[in-house]
């Protein structure tokens, strides 16, 4: 594929963007056109979710400027590697691997093959494993699956990171208001052993469930982790206590699961076409069924699944996820945007950001294009959030006053599921969502801050200069498992389409690699005589210093 800025459409957009674009005033867009807001927004419908409308209208966008995104996206394939990617091509071309996450949430039925085999069926196929994921979570929640002694599993600790957490964590805390109130989580991912301590400290070895999810069943940090959980179980039960009831593994290396005392029988698989970021899908996603029950799972697979179905079916200029990958491209690109903010307008979503900076930026935080030259453009946004109202009294300044463009999106639910002191907080949240967008948006000029009898000096602090894009999601209903699966399909495909366009493998994660490798050669050399001799003067130093403080 051609690099995205050898594209005729890429030029046009340029001059476009010369042209109108860096004049465009958002206010008087909607002041010339009534139009507006219906003709670029979108609603997402799907039987089993509440309708999504995504209202890109506040953005830099005309006509012309959507036709010529459009445009980008044919001529860089978009279309083509969508349907490549469904059709389980190995579009992860460094690792020769297909990209087959859709099918862990095909609930609608779709031929999905990779090497002509059906990757649905069949004894480890995507049915038989949701089939498992759904036997052992009921037998848990139901307290037929006992401990050692007989005693009911309540307290579940998931031992993962990246992919093997994220997903997890910010799925379990977005749908905790349908969690089991008798069940306890905790999410250990950090190699500190502070994290693994603490949530020892509150864990009961006859209650507990330990879940070691690892698609490579190798991450240093999950397996020291899961390694140091196994021997305090052990410890703790003088011996008695029985590893086959207590630990589970979510993996796809059956091997590594059995050398480290899982029966397979115990073991929930999955396919090495599922990326760690797009996990939560699969039998990764075993404490979420845990907690909130298979049915809201499955509920939360199909949500997703209507995502893929939109995705895949609709044509490029009525196609939600691929507006907003077109949009972030056109920011990027052709405006130096260097950040996308997300901010969430709702307490259960608080991980919802972090969640997708992993998908995000491990996924097209790449320099090299497909013929493996280096990209002449930049890629990758950073993308970071917080949910509101809570960012609005922190980095909100930048946001509104600072130098740089930060294209938002703001999501909320119509409806809370905690309608508390007759729905005033609701509503206070929803109207901070709409004033925020419109404040972004108009801005405040000194004209009216003159009218306001604001000093002169005072005038340039306090002047707003607006013309702020945002994109505002708005849930129909209460935020549930199958809206829940559709958001973040939404900005998995979104994602999609920024690297399609890009012409980067948005697959691997080589960048990880390195700081890894250079971890495990200085581990060795903490517990060897020397003080960091061998590395440049500032990493040997830091190395001497360490040792000596710590009395190593
Ligand atoms: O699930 P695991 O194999 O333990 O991998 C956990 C994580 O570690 C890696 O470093 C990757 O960058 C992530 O994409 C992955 O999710």
């Amino acid at each position: 594929m051609a690099p995205a800025n050898t594209l005729p459409a890429w030029s046009e957009l340029q001059a476009h963007r010369d042209d109108v674009a860096k004049s465009f005033v958002l206010k008087e867009a909607f002041s010339s056109d009534a139009d507006r807001f219906s003709r670029f927004s979108r609603t997402f419908k799907a039987a089993g979710s509440a309708d999504i409308l995504f209202d890109f209208s506040k953005n830099f966008l005309t006509n012309e400027t959507l036709d010529l995104l459009v445009k980008l996206a044919e001529q860089a394939g978009v279309e083509r590697k969508r349907d490549a990617l469904f059709r389980g091509d190995k579009i992860n071309f460094t690792e020769n691997r297909a990209v087959f996450h859709p099918a862990l949430r095909n609930v609608g039925g779709w031929d999905m093959k990779v090497d002509g085999v059906d990757v649905m069926s069949g004894p480890n196929g995507v049915n038989s494993v949701l089939d498992h994921m759904k036997d052992f979570s009921e037998k848990v929640r139901s307290g037929e699956w006992t401990g050692f002694t007989g005693k009911k599993l309540t307290n579940i600790v998931n031992v993962g990171i990246g992919g093997s957490d994220l997903g997890p964590v910010m799925v379990t805390e977005a749908l905790k208001y349908y969690g089991a109130p008798d069940m306890t989580l905790h999410f250990v991912s950090n190699i500190d052993g502070t994290h693994m301590a603490e949530a020892l400290k509150a864990s009961d070895p006859e209650t507990t469930l330990f879940l070691v999810a690892s698609k490579t069943f190798t991450t240093a940090e999950t397996t020291t982790n899961a390694n140091t959980a196994k021997s305090w179980f052990l410890e703790k039960t003088g011996g008695k206590g029985d590893v086959a009831k207590h630990f589970v593994a979510l993996s796809t290396n059956e091997a590594e699961v059995t050398k480290f005392g899982i029966d397979s029988a115990n073991m929930f698989g999955f396919e090495s076409w599922v990326g760690g970021r797009y996990s939560v899908w699969s039998a990764i996603g075993l404490s979420v069924a845990l907690y909130v029950g298979y049915d809201n799972f499955y509920k939360f697979l199909s949500g997703a699944h209507a995502m893929d179905k939109h995705f895949r079916e609709t044509p490029l200029k009525e196609n939600i996820p691929v507006l907003g990958g077109l949009l972030s491209v056109w920011y990027s690109n052709f405006f130096q945007a260097q950040t996308h903010l997300v901010a969430p307008f709702d307490q259960y979503l608080h991980r919802f950001a972090a969640y997708l900076q992993q998908l995000s930026m491990e996924s097209n935080g790449k320099g090299i294009t497909s013929d493996g030259s280096t990209a002449k453009y930049t890629t990758g946004a950073i993308l970071f959030g917080e949910p509101c109202t809570n960012a609005q009294h922190s980095f909100f300044q930048l946001v509104h006053q600072g130098t740089k463009l930060i294209p938002a999106d703001f999501i909320l639910a119509a409806k809370s599921h905690n309608p508390i002191h007759d729905n005033l907080h609701q509503k206070m949240l929803a109207s901070n969502y709409f004033a925020q967008a419109e404040a972004l948006m108009v801005g405040k000029t000194d004209e009216q801050l003159r009218a306001e009898g604001t000093p002169e000096d005072l005038i340039p602090h306090k002047r707003f200069l607006g013309n702020r894009p945002t994109t505002s999601i708005l849930v129909g209903d209460v935020i549930g498992p199958a809206e829940l699966g559709a958001l973040i399909v939404y900005y998995e495909h979104l994602t999609f389409v920024e690297g399609a366009i890009w012409d980067i493998n948005s697959f691997d994660q080589w960048g990880v690699e390195l700081g890894k490798v250079l971890a495990k050669k200085i581990l060795k050399e903490l517990d060897e005589p020397g003080n960091g001799e061998g590395h440049d003067v500032s990493t040997g130093g830091l190395i001497g210093a360490f040792k000596q403080f710590a009395k190593i």
